[in-house]
Formats: C-alpha cells, structure tokens, sequence
C-alpha cells in the first residue's frame, strides 16, 4: 500500500453522461487537471430541487459503476418562475426574460458515499434564438455582460465564463484539497 496523502478512491474517476456535447466540454475545460474516464449512460431523469437531483445522479452511477463517479446535471432558469426551470415559451406572458444557467456536479467516491456538490451558476436572459442548433438551449441564453448567445460564442468563450466551468472550478479546487490517491491493486 503506497503511503496516502488523501483519501484514497478504488479506481480513476469515471464521468457518467448520456450527452455527448457535456462530454465535450468537461473535456475541454478539464484539460488534465483530474484524470477521468467517460461512460454514456442514459440516467433517469428526475424531478426536484437540482442539487437533489444531481446526487441521485451520482448514487445511480456509482452503483452502476462501482467507483468513484462525477454526473452533472445542467437546467436554465427562469428568474420570471421564480429560478424554475421551465419551458421557454411559458416565459413569452412574462417581462422578465432575466434568467440563470445552473450547473452541478456531484462527485460520489463510491457507492457506499455520500455525493458531494458544487453549484455553478451563470446569469444572463432568454433571446430569440441565434447561432448554431447543436447543443440544448445555448441558441436563446445570452449570458450577462455579451452580445452573443452561447451559441454564437467560439467554444472557449462560453468554457471560460460557462456556468459548467464554474462548477468545475470548484470541483478542480475539491479535488486538490483532497489529495485523492489511488488504489494500486495489481503490484
Ligand atoms: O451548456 C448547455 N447548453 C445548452 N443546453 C444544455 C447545456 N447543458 C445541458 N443542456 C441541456 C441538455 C438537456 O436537454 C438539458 C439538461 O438536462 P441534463 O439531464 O442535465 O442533461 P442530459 O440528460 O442531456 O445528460 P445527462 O446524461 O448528463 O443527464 O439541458
Ligand atoms: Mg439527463
């Protein structure tokens, strides 16, 4: 057994996504900075309070995974409802097209872990739709302070200021202070 400077996990970190585009930019904006693999898998979607459903998340994948998992879930909110989610053509009867992108991610260190979250968030409005169709509603959110859409946005623009990134951020910094190691099972 190595000497541990952390907790140690079982195995390296596995991303647990059926969305292709998330995979894309946690990549991205990960660069090297926690080692991890990906596995597309369809979890269910679930109602509730989004930290709520990111952890369920995260308890699904560990279980299916058996290790160390890291899930997001991603919704834009509409500060009209009162920061729901919600359907972009409920917000048309309302003034207030202000709204948020939230993004959380939860790391579970195993199945038998509790998940831990971290919230980023990034503000902006809801606009007609402008830009590229290819991922979710980055046509009609134009984050606070930008004249373009998330789509319009070149990649590393909106990985700079994305509500993704910032909850990545944070993961990052957990992430350090912890010290992970890992379980060396075949020396
Ligand atoms: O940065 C984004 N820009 C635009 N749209 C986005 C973004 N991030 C998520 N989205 C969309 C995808 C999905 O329609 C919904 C989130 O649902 P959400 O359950 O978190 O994602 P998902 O089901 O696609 O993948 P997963 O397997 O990780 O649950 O918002
Ligand atoms: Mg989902």
């Amino acid at each position: 057994m190595a000497a541990a400077r952390g907790l140690v996990l079982s195995r390296p970190v596995t991303f647990v996504t059926g969305n292709g585009k998330k995979l894309e930019e946690v990549r991205a904006i990960l660069g090297n900075s926690i080692p991890f693999q990906s596995l597309k898998l369809d979890l269910p979607e679930l109602q509730g309070e989004p930290e709520d459903i990111s952890k369920e998340k995260a308890r699904m994948a560990a279980l299916q995974v058996n290790g160390p998992v890291l899930v997001e879930d991603t919704c834009l909110c509409f500060n009209a409802l009162k920061g729901l989610p919600g359907l972009n053509n409920l917000l048309m009867a309302y003034d207030d097209k202000s709204a948020f992108a939230l993004c959380v991610f939860s790391f579970a260190a195993g199945p038998d872990s509790e998940p831990i979250t971290f919230s980023g968030k990034t503000p902006g409005k809801i606009v007609p739709p402008r830009g590229p169709n290819d991922f979710g509603w980055d046509p009609i959110f134009e984050p606070e302070g930008y004249d373009q859409t998330y789509a319009e946005m070149p990649k590393e623009e909106k990985n700079k200021i994305s509500h993704r990134s910032k909850s990545l951020a944070l993961v990052k910094s957990h992430f350090a202070e912890a010290g992970y190691t890992f379980e060396i099972n075949n020396v």
